[in-house]
């Protein structure tokens, strides 16, 4: 995100939209499994993940999308499922979270200067969005860095999250190769990568608990 980009974003006379609605039909597939998900499960979230966080945060992570037993059934980013368990408690660690995570979004966890977000706010089948679909929601995503007034760090969880704040921070590919542990500059902005912290990359030992942690190490040395 350019300054004037970002300045453009907030002076425009149409109010930046952070999250689709709750029945945002922008993407028929997803539509599609939503309302297959909330026939199967009408007690669940079912709907576009908000961030969680406050705006006013110097740190944006950014996720994939929404899992099916956490934050879609739960309503908040990387709650409920293994993901949220390593990330929350890396967090809580480096005084990026306080309280307690219960895995449950009314259990009182606080972000402090920290803001989650995802690249894809509806939960995809297989937890694999499509292209088009990472395309057409990263107007929410870039709402959400155009709106933050202390945005100083983003953490990408994995590819998919760097590949798409790329766009909105006006980086090319070949500028900001994708690489856990790596840090990109962007104008006033640094950009974190990490390998998600999925089930699946934690028991293959692709990513470590203390791999993670010098990731959120890193940020927390550069903000203070
Ligand atoms: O990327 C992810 C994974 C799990 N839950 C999320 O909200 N995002």
């Amino acid at each position: 995100m350019t300054t004037s980009r970002s300045e453009a974003a907030r002076s425009s006379r149409q109010p930046l939209s952070l999250v689709p609605d709750r029945d945002c039909p922008l993407c028929p597939r997803l539509v599609a499994f939503r309302e297959a998900n909330r026939a199967r499960e009408p007690l669940w979230h079912n709907a576009p993940v908000a961030p969680f966080g406050d705006i006013k945060a110097r740190l944006l992570i950014v996720g994939l999308a929404p899992g099916m037993q956490g934050a879609n059934r739960t309503g908040r980013p990387f709650t409920g499922d293994y993901a949220g368990d390593l990330l929350y408690t890396t967090l809580l660690e480096y005084g990026f979270a306080k309280g307690q995570y219960r895995a449950r979004p009314d259990d009182g966890l606080k972000l402090v200067d920290c803001r989650i977000a995802n690249a894809v706010h509806c939960v995809p089948p297989q937890n694999k969005p499509l292209p088009v679909e990472i395309n057409t929601c990263r107007q929410f995503l870039a709402a959400n860095l155009a709106t933050m007034p202390n945005l100083r760090a983003i953490v990408a969880l994995g590819r998919i999250a760097h590949d798409t704040v790329l766009k909105p921070l006006n980086l090319k590919g070949s500028q900001a190769p994708f690489g856990h542990g790596a840090v990109h500059q962007a104008g006033a902005f640094r950009l974190y990568d990490s390998y998600h912290c999925s089930r699946y990359n934690t028991n293959t030992r692709v990513l470590t608990p203390d791999m993670f942690r010098s990731v959120f190490a890193k940020v927390k040395a550069d903000l203070d």
